[in-house]
């Protein structure tokens, strides 16, 4: 891989710095509504701790002004359960406190610093040289020895806890950095036919994926659905109707032309909803592309569409999933990501990417992935063959 891993580093009675990316799902009371990224986590930091290293522990949760941008403290309680290690919580993150809390760590000992995001520093992108010179890593980097990226969710961020730490400070990948890289950048080896499903409403990643992934040769068949599928369906010249139209364009005005020039390009390899399902009377109702438009948008693939691409998957080597079928949230419209990941969960090898499409699967109680990613933006970003600047940084 060519990156430092934590086999390269000494860990005993050393101070390690430690990014993780625990930005999870908050319910009403403010306390965490899910804790998958925190699970994820475990490995590295149970490891680092096991061998004897103290940890200063740095994360991110929300974003500025937004409903999920909160303190750590509920994160720190949680990851005291799942550690064998104490793990306490300081409400700063590079203070003379936050710096005091460090300096007072005891081998297996580690300490989840506040919020890096409470400081308007780190909700900036920089170039890893400017990063270098921020506050946040000029008063941390002369606090640990070490420093350990293993948020792998936040690794397209050029931020100064992603790339400016590693700067300053001996950096190492962890864990779930190393097997997200190992998976996601190695998409080439694996079985084929590789069929990659893309679904979901973030519409123009679907579209980069697809054209990096047939350009690249990577891609045998892609099965399109949700508003994505929806965009694909009004390309190749049906008329979806005015609200699944609306919905595409005001997500991305180009949406329908772009569908276009991927499938006269590439036509025979992109498989397009032979069905799809709307609401009427509050009840799902499924409409052939025949008896296409009408007034309702669609929200869900139909069951010939969903058994069509189950079958595609019965003979893939791998399944590549990324955007939901439908709007699995309401279980009306729910069926097409059952029936299609359900499926794909078979396939010799099958990798999930996307925050989404994998709370989809804890939802419907879909298992059975070999790799589920831990990141949504980051994991396009490898699907499409674009570098990450954690990355970069941990290279050099
Ligand atoms: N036909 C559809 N119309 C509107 N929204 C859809 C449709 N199909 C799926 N979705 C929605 O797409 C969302 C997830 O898409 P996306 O953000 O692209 O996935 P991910 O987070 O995995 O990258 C889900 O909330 C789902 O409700
Ligand atoms: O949740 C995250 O990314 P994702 O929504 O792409 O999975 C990361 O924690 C990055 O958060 P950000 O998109 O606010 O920088």
């Amino acid at each position: 891989m060519g990156i430092p891993t934590l086999d390269d580093l000494a860990v005993d009675g050393t101070t390690v710095g430690v990014r993780v990316d625990i930005n999870s799902p908050l319910g009403e009371d403010g306390r965490l509504a899910d804790d998958a990224r925190l699970h994820a986590h475990v490995g590295t930091l149970q490891e680092l701790l096991d061998r004897g290293g103290k940890l200063a522990v740095l994360a991110h949760q929300g974003r500025p002004g937004g409903d999920e941008f909160a303190t750590l403290e509920d994160h720190a309680r949680r990851l005291g359960e799942l550690l064998d290690h104490p793990i306490t919580y300081c409400d700063a993150t590079f203070s003379a406190d936050a710096r005091d809390a460090i300096a007072d760590l005891d081998s297996g000992e580690a300490v989840l610093l506040e919020n890096t995001r409470f400081y308007s520093e780190e909700y900036m992108e920089f170039p890893p040289a400017e990063a270098a010179e921020t506050f946040l890593v000029d008063r941390l980097a002369p606090v640990v020895d070490a420093f350990v990226n293993d948020a792998f969710a936040a690794a397209h961020r050029s931020q100064p806890s992603i790339v400016g730490l590693p700067m300053r400070v001996d950096s190492y990948a962890g864990r779930v950095m190393e097997r997200e890289l190992d998976v996601l950048s190695n998409i080439d080896d694996t079985p084929r036919p590789r069929v990659y499903a893309l679904g979901g409403a973030k519409i123009a990643d679907a579209f980069d994926v697809a054209e990096s992934v047939l350009e690249r040769g990577l891609a045998d068949e892609i099965l399109t659905s949700g508003m994505t599928g929806n965009a694909f369906l009004a390309a190749s010249g049906v008329d979806i109707g005015e609200p699944s139209m609306d919905a595409i364009t005001d997500r991305d005005a180009t949406a329908v032309e772009q569908a276009e020039a991927l499938l006269s390009e590439y036509g025979e390899k992109i498989h397009v909803p032979e069905d799809v399902a709307v609401e009427r009377d509050g009840e799902r109702v499924e409409v052939g592309i025949d008896e296409l438009p009408v007034d309702a948008p669609a929200l869900d693939v139909g069951s010939d569409t969903a058994a069509a691409y189950v079958d595609v998957f019965e003979t893939a080597g791998t399944a590549i999933l990324n955007g939901p079928p439908g709007v699995f949230e309401e279980e009306r419209f729910a069926h097409g990501t059952r029936e299609i990941f359900g499926a794909a969960a078979n396939a010799e090898y099958s990798i999930v990417g996307g925050g989404d499409t994998a709370a989809s699967l804890r939802q419907l109680g879909i298992e059975g992935f070999d790799h589920v990613s831990t990141g949504g933006g980051a994991a396009l970003r490898l699907l499409t063959g674009d570098e990450l600047p954690a990355v970069e940084v941990l290279r050099e």
